[in-house]
């Protein structure tokens, strides 16, 4: 990475360039230098690599995501624009729609995903959780992620879909095609995209109505289309965002939890002191180290952002995980802290596309966080955590451990 050089995007000041490789293996292996130095250079600067807009602090991520009028979902959210080129699946009906199309499957979503069904998986999260941390803890070692991160959620979320138990083992894949596939068409994307015609094949009939258990979150989707609130066609793919953006986000993010708080042992031993902590450490590592790290918006006219004046029908890329340790939002935002207020990071985005799912996320954490905490005195990493190179998401293939038994 050179230095950067400016360029001016017309009257004001000039527009700091970058020519790094956001989606590099080199980016993705140590981002946090990286993003220090998009922080410093300016509130939004040009990534000259794929002649692309960027902001990696808090301020200009927050307002992009809130001001979905002139920040759109609809050309992609990925550095493909949909008014370009085809993008490599039919778009969502949510992360890549805008209001008024947005809207209304959006409530449907939001009722499905409802705080009151969600607690209601409560119960059955809690003792699936119970059952493997107390296993993982009698064996004294194990792989935070390979033994718990992969295997809770796909333990508990394809039930409480209503999946089939044959061929779940599509479902992270599915997955790293969602989130590879919002990058460049590098080596990522392509190696996530090998298999891509047998598994959307499955993800499609998993879909389908007479696929989904009676009782989970697909029939619940699939009641709304006989209200007439949605078609059977929007009922479909509302479930194919479920299976998209519900299983690689909650791993990742119970993956980095695990490693974050097994390096810091004085942070484990608060939670370990005070279980009721975990819901907050959770939340905590997903501002410290982002599952979600990036996407994009598009503009839909001439923006004034952080003094910076953009043209219509601009990709910009906006770096939540840097903006989640921004200097001038946190204070030290490289320590983790299990107490910290943390209103405010854009781990599950804002705005009308945040996260829709997030309180199914914050109940997997909290469950294996707690399961964990009355039963783990110390957590000890027995090695470096392997990273796991994603086109969007960051996490681990690998994280053991040593637990000292409360
Ligand atoms: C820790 C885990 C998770 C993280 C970090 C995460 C993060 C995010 C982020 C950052 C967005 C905003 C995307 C945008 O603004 O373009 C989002 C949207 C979304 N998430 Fe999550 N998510 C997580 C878990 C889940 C789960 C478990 C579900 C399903 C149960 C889910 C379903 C969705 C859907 C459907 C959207 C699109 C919402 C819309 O565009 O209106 N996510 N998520
Ligand atoms: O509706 C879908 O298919 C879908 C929804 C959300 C995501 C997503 C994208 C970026 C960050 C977090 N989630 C992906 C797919």
């Amino acid at each position: 990475m050179t230095s950067g050089t400016t360029t001016s995007s017309g009257p004001g000041p000039s527009v700091p360039v970058l020519d790094d490789d956001p989606f590099s293996r080199s980016f993705l292996a140590d981002p946090y230098p990286r993003h220090e130095r998009m922080r410093e250079a300016g509130p939004v600067i040009r990534l000259s690599h794929y002649g692309i807009w960027a902001s990696a602090r808090h301020e200009q991520v927050f307002a992009a995501l809130t001001d979905w009028r002139a920040f759109s979902s609809a050309s992609g959210v990925g550095l493909a624009d949909f008014r370009k080129e085809k993008p490599w699946r039919v778009p969502s009906l949510l992360l890549e729609a805008d209001p008024p199309d947005h809207t209304r499957v959006r409530e449907v979503m939001t009722e499905v995903l409802s705080s009151r069904r969600v607690r209601g998986l409560r119960e059955e999260f809690a003792a699936a959780a119970e059952a493997l941390v107390g296993d993982l803890v009698e064996r004294g070692t194990f792989d935070a992620v390979r033994d718990l991160a992969e295997v809770f959620p796909l333990r508990v979320f394809p039930d409480a879909l209503g999946l089939p138990e044959q061929g779940r083992e599509n479902l992270m894949p599915y997955g790293g095609m969602a989130f590879n596939g919002f990058g460049p068409r590098n080596d990522l994307f392509h190696e996530a995209m090998a298999d891509a015609a047998r598994i959307q094949e499955w993800i499609n009939e998993a879909c389908r109505r007479e696929n989904l258990a009676a009782g989970g979150l697909g029939q619940d989707i699939w009641a709304f289309a006989d209200t007439g609130r949605i078609t059977p066609e929007q009922a479909a793919m509302l479930v194919r965002s479920l299976l998209s953006a519900g299983i690689d986000t909650t791993v990742y993010a119970i993956g980095n939890a695990l490693a974050a708080l097994a390096a810091h042992p004085g942070q484990w031993a608060r939670v370990h002191e005070n279980p009721a902590l975990a819901k907050l450490a959770f939340e905590e590592a997903i501002r410290f180290e982002s599952p979600v790290q990036t996407f994009f918006r598009t503009t839909t006219r001439t923006v004034d952002l952080g003094g910076v004046r953009i043209g219509p029908g601009e990709k910009i890329l906006l770096f939540l995980g840097a903006a989640n340790r921004d200097p001038r939002k946190w204070i030290n935002p490289h320590t983790l802290d299990v107490t910290r207020r943390t209103a405010g990071h854009v781990g599950f985005g804002t705005g009308i596309h945040g996260c829709v799912g997030q309180q199914v996320a914050r109940l997997e954490g909290d469950v294996v966080l707690t399961a964990l905490a009355r039963r783990a005195a110390t957590l000890t990493p027995t090695a470096a955590p392997e990273p796991r190179p994603n086109n969007t998401l960051r996490g681990f293939s690998s994280a053991p451990i040593r637990v000292e038994k409360a």
